[in-house]
Parts: structure tokens; C-alpha cells; sequence
């Protein structure tokens, strides 16, 4: 189960020294606008996963004053885990004292769900963000998916450079690269179709709560027409692809659409029903995660469960609608670190989690209230 049982942010945005205990429920953060309440939460997701959730960029991170930013998460049994990273590229990850080369054991280490203003892009955005969403629980239910993702899109990139080779041995080239493409493909095909359809069960269970009243289904869409074989759709449209200098077909272009009682959600919810939406994927989604992930842990230690970062969750949804949420991620018995101006537009928080810690964040300082 992950859990920070401490946390040090220095000279990340406006954050300055902070060195906090954080409690095993839920974690508020008070303070006005501009204090730094969201950089926290950004902070913690960069140690997460190696980038924010508002920039892909390093520089706007780093302190103005500063060269680098130093983010250290404290798991108790689940290990330590380190970051430095430095406007000039330098990057010092390391998970119990030892260097990783990349966020992948971290990143199975400490799962979380962001809870925020970006969060409407799952439902607004390019397919991309739902792939990114979907994929997450894939990794962290089958964890040999990662290394298929990465082929294939490493076999992409390859495909799309001769596509627009046009040489004289082209086909022959593709012919051999398109095997393996197929059979990847079709294993990143199946493993997503079974995560989508089990997830969608659990996801109705949340939305009778949020929603009620609705019918929620998600229709996945592979990228290709599924009726025949990836290899098949590879070879008969590969005169379009060298056309267009571009694989146009496969799991790179997968999607999920997200349709209420038979109509695109976009079409007709609400802002606050999408944001009540949108909370419930992501925490039907954790919840999944933890289920199905529960012997298969990376780190092999204890019950496998996700942190929820919650940013602002008063905006948008009333009295009754945050109590639901709340409700919700108290039931969990995972962490939460919720941010808001006003401690008392998350009172009910701290009344439902006999583990509640409070914060007040001011100037880039962070003080647990007395
Ligand atoms: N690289 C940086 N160096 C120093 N300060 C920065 C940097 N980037 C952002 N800031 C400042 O850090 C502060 C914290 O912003 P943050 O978004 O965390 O505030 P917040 O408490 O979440 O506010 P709100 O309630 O408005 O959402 C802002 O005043 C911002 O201008």
C-alpha cells in the first residue's frame, strides 16, 4: 500500500524547506491563492512519474532563484525515494538509495490519480490522454505491458522512417517489420480490451452514486478494424501508409469513447456532472488497479493501493456532490492529499477520515496546524 509517510520539497516553484508528516488517510492543504498548495501536489507527482501535470517542460519547476529542485518521499516499508533534477538536464532518481535509470520500478511504487482542472482533458482531450489513462492500469496490472508498449512504439517510429524512405527494398523491409508489429499489437489490443471491459463493471458501481440514474458504457475503439487481423490491415493498407509517410492504423490511434445513457458525455453533462464523472473513472480506476494488481506488485511488499492527489475539488461541485467524493476516497482507506483555499470547504474531510492531518500552506512554507 502506498503510502508517504514524509515528504521533503526544496527549491521546487515556490516551495521552500518543506519537511512534513503526512497521515495514512486524508491529508488537507489550506492556504490562498498563490501559497503554492497545487505545487505541492505537482511535486509529489513528479517524483511519481518524472513530469508535472501542468508543463512538460523542467525550467518553469525549478525555483526561479535555484538550478535545481529536490523532492524526497519517504514509504516506510515501501522504500525512499529521491529526486534531483536541474534546469541543465541533470537527473539523480533513486529508490532506496540505489539510481534508477528510469521511473519504471517508482512509478509502480508510488501509483497515483491527480484529481484537478486538467483531469476534464480525459474526457475533452485527444485520444491520447485516454490511451495514457488505460495504459496506466495495464502497467500496473500486467507488468510485462510496458516493455510491449515500447516496442511497438519503437517499431512504429521505425515503419513510419521507411514509409517515407521509399526505397528500393521497401517491402520487403516492411514485410519483416510488420510480423512482429502484428503480434505485439495484437497483445496490446487484447490486454487493453480485458482492463476496459472488467474496469467498466466496477466503474458502474461508482457512477449509480455519482450519476444516478445513468447508464455509463465505454466503447473501445482498437485503432483498427478489429474484424480482421492487425497483420491483414497492416499488409492491405500499406500503399495508403507509404502514401501518407505514416502507420495509419494500430494501437497507437486506440481511443475510448465515454457515452451516458447512449450520448457522448461532452454532449450532454453538466461541468459539474462531467467533474463527477471524471471522479469516478479515476477512482473506479484506482480502486481497479488495486484489486486486480494485488499479486502481481512490483515491489512485492503489502496491498497494492493508489494515492489520490485532489486539487480544488470544491470548484464546480456542491455541498452534496463533494460529500460523495469524499465519501468515496474515505471508503478507499487510500491516502488523499486534497487542496483547498478554505480548510472548511473540505470539513467533511476531516470528519470522515479518522486519519486527517491539516496544512497551512503560505509563501511556498508548509506548517501542520498545531
Ligand atoms: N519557478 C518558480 N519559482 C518561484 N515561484 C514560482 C515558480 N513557478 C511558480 N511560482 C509561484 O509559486 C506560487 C505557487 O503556485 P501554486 O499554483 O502552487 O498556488 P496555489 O496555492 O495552488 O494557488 P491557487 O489557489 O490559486 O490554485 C505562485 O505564486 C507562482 O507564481
Amino acid at each position: 500500500m502506498a503510502v508517504i509517510q514524509r515528504l521533503m520539497v526544496d527549491r521546487f516553484r515556490n516551495l521552500e524547506a518543506v519537511d512534513i508528516p503526512l497521515s495514512s488517510g486524508f491529508n488537507i492543504f489550506s492556504g490562498k491563492n498563490g501559497s503554492g498548495k497545487t505545487s505541492l501536489l505537482e511535486s509529489i507527482h513528479v517524483l511519481s512519474v518524472g513530469r508535472s501535470f501542468r508543463t512538460h517542460k523542467i525550467d518553469p519547476l525549478v525555483n526561479r532563484d535555484q538550478s535545481d529542485f529536490l523532492i524526497f518521499g519517504n514509504l516506510g516499508d515501501q522504500g525512499r525515494i529521491g529526486l534531483v533534477k536541474a534546469r541543465s538536464g541533470r537527473n539523480e532518481l533513486k529508490y532506496d538509495g540505489e539510481q534508477q535509470r528510469n521511473w519504471q520500478l517508482v512509478a509502480a511504487t508510488l501509483p497515483l490519480q491527480v484529481l484537478n482542472t486538467e483531469s476534464f482533458q480525459l474526457l475533452e482531450g485527444g485520444g491520447k490522454i485516454r490511451r495514457r489513462f488505460l495504459d496506466w492500469a495495464v502497467f500496473h496490472v500486467e507488468h510485462s505491458y510496458l516493455e510491449d508498449w515500447r516496442a511497438y512504439r519503437r517499431g512504429i517510429s521505425h515503419r513510419n522512417s521507411l514509409l517515407k524512405s521509399a526505397g528500393a527494398t521497401l517491402n520487403a523491409q516492411l514485410d519483416a517489420w510488420d510480423v512482429e508489429l502484428a503480434n505485439l499489437g495484437q497483445s496490446i489490443h487484447l490486454s487493453r480490451k480485458d482492463v476496459l471491459q472488467a474496469f467498466g463493471g466496477m466503474l458502474k458501481d461508482v457512477v449509480n452514486e455519482f450519476l444516478p440514474g445513468r447508464e455509463i458504457v465505454l466503447e473501445y475503439k482498437a485503432g483498427w478494424d478489429t474484424e480482421l487481423e492487425f497483420a491483414r490491415v497492416l499488409k492491405e493498407n500499406r500503399s495508403r501508409d507509404v502514401r501518407y509517410g505514416i502507420t495509419l492504423n494500430g494501437p497507437h490511434r486506440a481511443d475510448f469513447v465515454i457515452k451516458v445513457n447512449g450520448v457522448v458525455a461532452t454532449e450532454i453533462l453538466s461541468r459539474g456532472q462531467l467533474k463527477m464523472l471524471i471522479c469516478g473513472l479515476k477512482i473506479a480506476m484506482g480502486r481497479f488497479v488495486e484489486l486486480s494488481s494485488a499479486s502481481v506488485n512490483v515491489a512485492g511488499t503489502g496491498q497494492y493501493k493508489c494515492i489520490y492527489l485532489v486539487d480544488d475539488l470544491a470548484s464546480e461541485l456542491d455541498q452534496a456532490n463533494r460529500e460523495k467524493v469524499i465519501s468515496r476516497l474515505a471508503a478507499s482507506g487510500a491516502q488523499c492529499l486534497f487542496t483547498a483555499v478554505e480548510a472548511k470547504d473540505l470539513e467533511t474531510a476531516s470528519e470522515l477520515s479518522d486519519r486527517s492531518s491539516k496544512f497551512h500552506v503560505e509563501h511556498g512554507k508548509i506548517q501542520p496546524y498545531q
